[in-house]
């Protein structure tokens, strides 16, 4: 399979990344994270979540985050929502695109939504059946595709029932996640080939955590199986507050360069991105998690 001449980022920095701070993080500073990665090209931007405070504390300012943010045309500005109490909250903030989440571990799945798998589905049913009827897009995610922090190795074949049931009830795309950042290359690919016997190529995204230091080569590994769609977070930030340990998403910087290399098409600038991650990394007081901001800045 020939490489894809175009690849779209969906920057979950704000959201992935941000979710598991634990010291406080302004709503200006988020605001202006947002605002600089839509200054750099950013075509799709997970900008917060709209779950229980009490769940993910860092999230609580989302709807002011929405209030206050640039909003570009062209540019999507998506949400995380749980439950039909999420999406009214999201929609009341002007949100035009949510994410429902689920996962392909039942221990997984209690830990981070305090649900089954088969009760998350259901409690989708009326996100998307509200959401038809207001005109927003959903997009599904799917976490521990290639391991549980709690169960350990996961197989493809628990993942692509769970896949097929978000893109039967209309999320547009599912985005498999490496909760954990345990997957390698070959497992990556095997994962692609099976699900997509449920779910076109084109409807799913990868998802890499980079805690094994397997991300980047992960993507690669999907790119080979015709995959064009990636979730990245700036400067690395990140981890999942229900699995202790996970680092953040492969940088979108990281990621950036490689597509580059390859002569894939995204339509964002670099330098931009780079700047960004510095930005937001120097609120965090630490450096970049990002190998290619770290190199250039050490020029
Ligand atoms: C799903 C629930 C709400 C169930 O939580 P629950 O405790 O079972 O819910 P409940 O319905 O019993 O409600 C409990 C309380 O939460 C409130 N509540 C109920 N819903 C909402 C809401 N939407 N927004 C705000 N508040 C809400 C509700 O009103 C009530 O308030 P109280 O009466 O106690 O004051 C909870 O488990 C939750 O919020 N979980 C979110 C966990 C989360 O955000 N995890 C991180 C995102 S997933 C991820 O990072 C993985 C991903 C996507 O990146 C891909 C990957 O890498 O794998």
């Amino acid at each position: 399979m020939s490489l894809p001449e175009k690849v779209r980022l969906v920057e979950v920095g704000p959201r992935d990344g941000l979710q598991n701070e634990a010291q406080p993080i302004s709503v200006a500073d988020k605001v202006r994270l947002v605002d600089d990665l839509s200054a750099a090209g950013l075509s799709y931007i997970e900008v917060g979540s709209f779950v229980s405070p009490k769940w993910v504390p860092q999230m609580a300012g989302s709807a002011e985050v929405f209030a206050k943010i640039q909003q570009y045309s062209g540019v999507t500005y998506a949400a995380l929502a749980p439950n039909l109490r999420g999406f009214e909250d999201a929609l009341a903030a002007g949100v035009k695109e949510v994410a429902v989440f689920a996962a392909a571990s039942e221990a997984f799945s209690q830990r981070n939504i305090n649900c089954s798998i088969s009760d998350s589905l259901q409690r989708f049913v009326p996100i998307m059946e509200a959401a038809r009827q207001h005109g927003v897009r959903v997009r599904g995610y799917v976490s521990c595709v290639l391991g549980c922090p709690y169960e350990g190795m996961i197989n493809a074949e628990q993942v692509a029932p769970v896949a097929r049931e978000l893109y039967a009830m209309g999320c547009y795309e599912v985005s498999l996640g490496d909760t954990i950042g345990t997957g390698t290359p070959g497992a990556t690919r095997r994962l692609f080939d099976v699900v997509s016997a449920q779910v076109p190529r084109e409807q799913l995204a990868g998802h890499f955590h980079d805690t094994y230091g397997q991300a980047l080569a992960n993507v690669y590994a999907s790119l080979l199986e015709g995959i064009s769609v990636f979730d990245s977070s700036v400067a690395g930030l990140g981890g999942c507050p229900y699995a202790k340990g996970a680092s953040g998403n492969v940088a979108s910087e990281d990621v950036l360069y490689m597509l580059q290399g390859l002569g894939i098409d995204t339509g964002i600038d670099l330098e931009r991105l780079i700047a960004a991650g510095l930005r937001i990394s120097e609120v965090l007081g630490r450096a970049s998690g990002s190998r290619v901001a770290r190199a250039r800045h050490a020029q």
